[in-house]
């Protein structure tokens, strides 16, 4: 039996928690829930689970593995203390990776500790196939993200367009991953997870788009190299709650949880 602990109870980790709950996370059990403030949340039950806003309660439960679901701050703030008392440390917001420093202290942190900082796929695929491909030669990664307009307020997005009258496809980033980390905290999360898997943050080339002919959050990975060439489309389709995030996220989660305890380990 895994104890997990959750950092965030927004829309991915209500999920996440609801999968943990219902037995589709494998044989783990929820044992504590940070979230900003406990009030807010007196009524919900979470079955042998406590929901706190103090770090030190939130700590004391000492669970096997802390899942993060909360954005770059509380990973900057929570991932090296998970793993320096003994957790491993699951992240989502892997965007805050981008800061060499922070990705050296907790990766130094796990290795010490014996234990692992773990990145779920969530909402991109077919980071095994470049984490293999890395084996090398990999010549060139490439991340095109493309969302609906609904999935860019209250973004960078704002400065670049004027999302109430957009109506074709339009071009707000081009860059490296270290920088579109750092500009979309919120949304463009997969392009650290696909250079933490294969070139790194300053050789993943990336491509951002407000496109207001789709409904879903599109990511297309290309990548070439010794192993061949890849290239994988995924159509995610956004959570009512935060469009910015597709319901993949918690299942990935949910999925990489399981993985935790099963005897057969795909992927
Ligand atoms: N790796 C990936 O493919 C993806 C990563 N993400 C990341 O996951 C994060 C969460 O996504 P959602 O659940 O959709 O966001 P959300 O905004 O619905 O929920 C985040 C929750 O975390 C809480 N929170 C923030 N800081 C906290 C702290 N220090 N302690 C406790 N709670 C805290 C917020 O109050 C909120 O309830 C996003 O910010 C993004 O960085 C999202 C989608 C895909
Ligand atoms: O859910 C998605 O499509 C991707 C996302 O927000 C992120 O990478 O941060």
């Amino acid at each position: 039996m895994i104890t997990v602990g959750l950092i965030g109870y927004g829309t991915a980790g209500r999920d996440v928690a609801e999968a943990i709950l219902s037995g589709q996370a494998g044989d783990c059990r929820l044992v504590s829930v940070l979230v900003r403030d406990a009030g807010k949340y007196a009524d919900t039950p979470l079955e042998g689970c406590r929901i706190t806003d103090s770090e030190a309660d939130f700590f004391a439960c000492r669970p096997d593995v802390v899942v993060e679901t909360a954005g770059h701050e509380a990973v900057k703030r929570y991932a090296r203390r998970a793993l320096e008392q003994g957790s491993d440390f699951m992240v989502v917001s892997v965007g805050a990776f981008c800061d060499p420093a922070l990705l050296d202290g907790v990766t130094e942190a796990a290795r010490r500790q014996g234990r692992r900082l773990i990145v779920p796929s969530a909402a991109i695929a077919g980071l095994d196939r470049i984490a293999a491909a890395a084996q090398g030669p990999l010549e060139r990664v490439t991340l095109t993200t493309r969302k609906p307009v609904k999935a860019w307020r209250g973004t960078f997005a704002e400065e670049v367009v004027d999302l109430d009258t957009i109506t074709q496809p339009t071009l707000i980033f081009e860059g490296n991953a270290r920088e579109s980390s750092r500009v979309f905290p919120e949304s463009v999360n997969v392009s650290a997870a696909l250079s933490l898997a294969g070139l790194g943050f300053e050789a993943t080339a990336v491509r951002v788009l407000v496109d207001p002919t789709i409904e879903k959050n599109v990511h297309e990975v290309s990548a070439r190299g010794l192993f061949g060439e890849v290239r994988i489309e995924v159509r995610n389709t956004p959570s009512p709650d935060n469009p910015k995030t597709g319901y993949i996220v918690a299942m990935s989660v949910a999925s990489a949880l399981k993985n935790l305890s099963s005897p057969l380990v795909i992927g």
